[in-house]
């Protein structure tokens, strides 16, 4: 379904973190749906690679570089490469990053540091490069950072990723007051649970083949999210629509985080 015009976006450049894959590839698309040139970007070249011909196909406009975002030499490169292919940078969509599930009383200290350094780290580095670029241009910029619904919450099992979407949550309330001067918006969402390879790979072998039906109990709309009600979501924060939304935070989980509700109904 097209809910946006394919002009909302136009002209505008936009690099998606993790872009080959899953969520990040159905934002991504959106976006260039929506009018945006795109370069993508992740560790595996082949998959970015196969991503930007899909999109190619589909006449968007697209570049597909590999950069891992733990790494600032290549994220500036990265930055490098879109302005040399574009000429400029308008939005970032930070999606690259995911966890292990684990007790965390059998978490190793190296085990923590690499979901703290990939979701963290990471992300302070892109958004760092992609804002240098926006100031820059003076042009201002939207960046949306993917986070998770049970972020304020808590959730068993993944304490390290739980821990570093907060870090991401703390800086980006904080970046949100220190560049709104050069217009720079930054914001957060937090999806529920949207099916995916990785997420598949990830959570649901290690959980039990039944996870995902357990999770979508619990979730009072009764399914689970389909990819593209996040990159309307993305597409929306990225665009003028949201010009006065900044350091925001929005669920996008079906109302799986308001809990079961009250047993009592008075009616
Ligand atoms: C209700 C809603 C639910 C929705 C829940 C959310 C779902 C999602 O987020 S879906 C996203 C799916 N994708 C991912 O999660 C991607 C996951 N992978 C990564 O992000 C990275 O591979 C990494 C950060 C987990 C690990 O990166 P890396 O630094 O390359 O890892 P190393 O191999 O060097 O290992 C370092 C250290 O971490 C331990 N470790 C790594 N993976 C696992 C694992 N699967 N299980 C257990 N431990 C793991 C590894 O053992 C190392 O520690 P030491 O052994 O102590 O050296
Ligand atoms: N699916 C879900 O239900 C939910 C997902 N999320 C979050 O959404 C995001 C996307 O998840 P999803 O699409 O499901 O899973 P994927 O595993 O498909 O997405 C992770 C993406 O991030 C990229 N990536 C990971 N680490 C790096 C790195 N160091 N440098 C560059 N790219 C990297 C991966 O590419 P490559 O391996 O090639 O580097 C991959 O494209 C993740 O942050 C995830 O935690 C949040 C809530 C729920």
């Amino acid at each position: 379904m097209k809910i946006f015009s394919e002009h909302l976006l136009r002209e505008k450049v936009a690099i998606v973190t993790g872009g080959g894959t899953g969520i990040g590839k159905q934002i991504a698309q959106e976006l260039g749906r929506s009018g945006a040139k795109l370069v993508i970007t992740g560790r595996r070249k082949e998959v970015v690679e196969a991503t930007m011909q899909e999109f190619l196909a589909l006449g968007i406009e697209t570049r597909a570089i590999s950069t891992d975002i733990r790494e600032p030499q290549q994220v500036q490169r990265l930055v490098d490469y879109t302005v040399e292919s574009f000429g400029r940078i308008d939005i970032l969509v930070n999606n690259a990053g995911g966890q292990f599930p684990k007790k965390s009383e059998e978490i190793s200290p190296n085990g923590w540091n690499a979901v703290i350094h990939n979701n963290l780290n990471g992300t302070f580095y892109v958004t760092q490069a992609v804002a240098k670029q926006f100031i820059k241009q003076g042009t201002g910029g939207a960046i949306t950072n993917i986070l998770v619904s049970f972020l304020h919450r808590g959730a068993p099992g993944i304490a390290h990723s739980v821990a570093a979407r907060n870090g991401i949550y703390g800086m980006m309330r904080t970046l949100a007051l220190e560049w709104a001067k050069h217009n720079i918006r930054i914001n957060g969402i937090g999806p529920g649970l949207f099916v995916t390879e990785g997420m598949q790979e990830e959570m649901a072998s290690a959980a039990g083949a039944h996870f995902i039906e357990q999770v979508t109990q619990d979730v009072p709309l009764g399914r689970t999210g389909k990819l593209e009600e996040l990159g309307w979501l993305v597409t929306y924060l990225s665009s003028p629509a949201a010009e006065y939304i900044t350091g925001e935070f929005i669920i996008i989980d079906g109302g799986n985080s308001l809990g079961r509700g009250l047993t009592f109904v008075p009616y």
